[in-house]
């Protein structure tokens, strides 16, 4: 077979970043699925939203991952600390519900 025209190359590539954003998006729901059971957790067992201990570890962990998989692991922390920022604020709302 003969090799792709450039549109027809373009085409298959934007047909894989398509599975590849859907997949993402899944995995994120999910995420937050178990972030949402996290903030009801702690809401109702008097622990703070947010463990500062616990953010250092994981971007320890993410950015040698990063590294590993040959990403950007400035962006891989980038990535982790604006959707942590996103989880605190659930779990900031999640205690203040169970304390009105
Ligand atoms: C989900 C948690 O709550 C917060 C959110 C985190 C996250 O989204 O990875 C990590 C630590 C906490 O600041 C947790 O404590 O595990």
């Amino acid at each position: 077979m003969s090799d792709p025209t450039p549109q027809e190359r373009l085409e298959q590539l934007r047909s894989s970043i398509d599975n590849i954003d859907a997949a993402l998006i899944h995995m994120l729901a999910e995420r937050f699925r178990c972030t949402q059971e996290v903030g009801l957790l702690k809401a109702g067992h008097d622990m703070p939203p947010s463990d500062p201990a616990r953010e250092a570890r994981q971007t320890a962990r993410l950015r040698a991952l990063a590294e590993d998989a040959h990403l950007d692991p400035e962006f891989a922390e980038k990535w982790f600390n604006f959707v942590v920022a996103e989880v605190i604020q659930h779990h900031t709302r999640i205690a203040d519900r169970a304390g009105e």
